[in-house]
């Protein structure tokens, strides 16, 4: 673990909310590094996904604050968040299903393109020389994903597997310095899963990139992620590397079960 004498990417401090009667997420903390690869893992309604919609501005925490790079953004809209650097994907795809594969990367870049509004409404030739660069900005991150062949197919005509590396392609369009990827395996059958595995490996390193991943598949979180936070019922119950989570007491008794050492290590 990187800690010494670095400022956090991202610090969460007893971050909270409430639904009517319902405390999603309470007292919740979780301090990321610049590089690192956190997993965050626990059972369904565990509130691992309410934790993404806070980190993005989607829901507004009752309590707690959130800080980016030192500066709060808790409270900000999404697009603010994004623009801050941070963009993810969700646990249901959520791809323009209608558009090709390209726009859906060039939306990607809509999402932080300074494009001035008159400079597209005149179609100055500013907005022409955007357009070209997202474009060829758009191709490029495609030929990493492996689908730069299939830039002009419809989205929603893809296979699975395809269609969660292009919403990671997307999300990664916006530039974002952390990566937040909900359930990215999910649906993938083990070949997909491991190619999925050495991609995230990969575009971090390209892109110098920090992230933070909900998965239910536990190969790809032990195999991958540096640290590990567990929530259940909305409480933070565990924390550490792997090896501490798979051997811990309640981890195991809330989450991974009896046998985790045997079949998902
Ligand atoms: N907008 C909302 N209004 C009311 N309750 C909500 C809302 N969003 C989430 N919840 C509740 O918060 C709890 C945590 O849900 P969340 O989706 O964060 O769990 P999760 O850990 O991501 O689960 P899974 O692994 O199944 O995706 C659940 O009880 C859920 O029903």
């Amino acid at each position: 673990m990187k800690t010494s004498g670095l400022k956090p990417l991202l610090q969460v401090n007893q971050l909270g909310i409430q639904f009517g009667g319902l405390k999603a997420v309470s007292e919740f903390n979780l301090q990321i590094n610049k590089g690192e690869l956190i997993g965050l893992i626990g059972p369904n309604g565990a509130g691992k996904t309410t934790v993404f919609n806070m980190l993005t501005g989607v829901y507004e925490p009752t309590e707690g604050d959130i800080l980016f790079e030192g500066k709060k953004i808790h409270g900000l809209p999404p697009y603010k968040i994004t623009r801050r650097g941070i963009s993810r994907t969700f646990q249901n795809i959520r791809l323009f299903a209608e558009l090709s594969v390209l726009d859906n990367v060039r939306i990607g870049y809509h999402t932080i393109a300074k494009n001035s509004l008159l400079s597209s409404i005149f179609r100055l030739p500013a907005h022409f020389s955007n357009e070209k660069e997202m474009r060829d900005k758009a191709i490029e991150f495609l030929k990493i994903f492996n689908l730069e062949h299939l830039k002009d197919e419809t989205a929603k005509n893809l296979p699975y597997g395809m269609q969660r590396r292009l919403e990671i392609a997307r999300a990664l369009a916006a530039g974002p310095k952390l990566l937040l990827l909900d359930e990215p395996a999910a649906g993938m059958n083990p070949k997909e899963t491991a190619e999925l595995m050495d991609l995230i490996a990969f575009i971090r390193e390209e892109f110098d990139l920090t992230i933070l991943l909900i998965e239910h598949d536990m190969k790809l979180v032990m195999g991958i992620c540096e640290r590990i936070s567990v929530l259940d019922h909305g409480l933070l119950i565990a924390e550490g590397s792997p090896e501490e989570i798979r051997n811990h007491p309640k981890v195991i008794e809330a989450y991974l079960g009896e046998e985790v050492g045997e079949n998902h290590a």
